[in-house]
Formats: C-alpha cells, structure tokens, sequence
C-alpha cells in the first residue's frame, strides 16, 4: 500500500495527496471464452500529481484500455481505480459523470470544438454546463500560457489546427481539473504545431501545477514528460524518469527487438 504524503507544490494541492490517481491491480478483459482478450493485465501504477507521465508501448498494449480506465471512461474487471482518495470503480454511473465533468479534463486527438462557438466559448462551456463561474484570473492565466490572447473571438474554422489544440487545452486547464487526459493530443499536428501544443502542456505542469498523463506513440512528444510508462501486453513492464527522445526510442527498439526473439 502506497503511503499518502501531502505535499505542498507551486501549483497547490490544496491539501491533497502526492499521488493524483492510482490503479490497484486491475484487470480489463473483453470478451469471454476463446474471444476473451486481456486488455489490462493486474496493473498497479501511481500517478505522481504535479507531474506530466506519458503512456508508451506498442499496438495493442493496452495504453488507451489504462487510460480510460484511469479516468472513469470505462469500467474494470476488477481491481480499483482512486482519484485521490476517491475509489472511481464503485461509482454509479450519476456520479462517475460528475466526478469526470468536476473533476477531470480530457484532451483527443480530434479537438471536438464547436464550430459556431468562439475560442473563448469553446473554452468556458464545459463550466457553463456545469454551471460554474470561471474564475476571471485564472481564465487569464491560461489564455496567457497557451498564447491565445490575441485569437479569443476567433472561430474554430479561422484557427490552424495546432491553435484549435491549443484551445482545447486551454478547456481542459480551465476548470483547474486534478487530471488532464491526453490521448495523442498531438497526433493530427504537424510536427511545429504538435511542439508548441506539447510545449504548453509543459508549461502547464510547470507553472500551473497541473498533473497531465498523455498517451502517445511519438518519442518526442514522450520526452517532454517527466516520467514513461511501458505497457506491454497489458502489463506495465518497465518506466523511465526524466525521458529524451533519444533514450526513448533506444528502450522501443529495445522492446521490438525483445518482442520479436520472444
Ligand atoms: N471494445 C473492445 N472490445 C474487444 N477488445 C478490445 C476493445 N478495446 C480494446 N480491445 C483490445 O484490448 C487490447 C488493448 O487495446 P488498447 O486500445 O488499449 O491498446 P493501445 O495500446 O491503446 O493500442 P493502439 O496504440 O493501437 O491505440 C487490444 O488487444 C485490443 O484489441
């Protein structure tokens, strides 16, 4: 059992634990009989808050299953998830849904702005939803960290893709969420525009204290992370601290080359 410690962080925890998130042998299966596939296999990982944790592995390993799993998007076989110390796998669906729309901001790989809302529209809707107040400095604070000042009126049709992203991270740090979510938030940028997104999540970390876990398949992007997760077949076989590209794509290789003789 993990050890809760609070921590106090640039960022605040306010009162928090160190530990964001956390799975506790989990396991996620589809299927049963001879269709049954063992997406998850047992996995235990801690998710450090105030930090940016990328999810690597290849194909199939399982990235995307631990993410949503992570972030109450599906359900577990069995093991438990805890946001904080809130265990999200006994939570009724009413509740889960709050919990992610309070709690949890989500980044895709396709942007999913509104296309008749503006930039700052975009932004502040999923707190009009929920009917709560953005607060004016922090709106501030973000708008100014993703570089978006001077484009706030603008629709999503008059944004590069790269700013369309921008905007969506500025909707998921607005609502001060404990978490972001990425899944390839970079996959559809170009390699300038995936930078400067990626660039900004960092600074988000940073600055901001956000906790940000992101999977991808890019070793660059990986390396702007403070710690990769390995998964492979539904396992998280091996991690890396303070990650550059180069050292990334070695350890893939790595695998591959483990994979293939296996
Ligand atoms: N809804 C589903 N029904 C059945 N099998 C599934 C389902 N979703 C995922 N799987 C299987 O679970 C395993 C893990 O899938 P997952 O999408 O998590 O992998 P991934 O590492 O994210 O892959 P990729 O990099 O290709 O996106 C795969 O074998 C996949 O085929």
């Amino acid at each position: 059992m993990t050890t809760a410690v609070t921590i106090p962080r640039h960022g605040g925890t306010g009162g928090r634990t160190a530990v964001a998130a956390r799975a506790r042998q989990v396991v996620k299966a589809y299927g049963s009989g001879e269709a049954r596939v063992v997406a998850l296999d047992s996995v235990d990982v801690d998710i450090a808050r105030g930090q940016f944790t990328a999810i690597m592995g290849p194909s199939g390993s399982g990235k995307s299953t631990l993410m949503h799993c992570l972030a109450g998007l599906d359900t577990v076989t069995s093991g438990e998830i805890y946001l904080d110390e809130t265990e999200i796998t006994r939570l009724k669906d009413k509740k889960l849904t709050q919990l992610r729309r309070d709690r949890i901001g989500f980044i895709f790989q396709a942007f999913n702005l509104l296309p008749t809302l503006s930039a700052l529209e975009n932004i502040t809707l999923p707190m009009d939803i929920a009917g709560r107040k953005a607060d004016a400095e922090w709106l501030r604070r973000v708008v100014d960290t993703v570089g978006l000042s001077e484009r706030l009126r603008h629709r999503p049709n008059q944004l590069s893709g790269g700013q369309q992203q921008r905007v969506a991270v500025a909707r998921a740090l607005a609502a001060r969420p404990e978490i972001i979510f990425g899944d390839e938030p970079t996959g559809n940028l170009d390699s300038r525009a995936g930078a400067e997104v990626l660039g900004f999540l960092r600074t988000s970390v940073d600055e901001l204290g956000q906790t940000i876990v992101m999977v991808t398949h890019d070793p660059v992007a990986a390396s702007y992370a403070d710690r990769v997760l390995y998964l492979a077949d539904g396992r998280i076989v091996d991690e890396m601290e303070r990650p550059t590209a180069d050292a990334v794509l070695d350890r893939m290789k790595d695998f591959d080359a483990r994979g293939r003789t296996s």
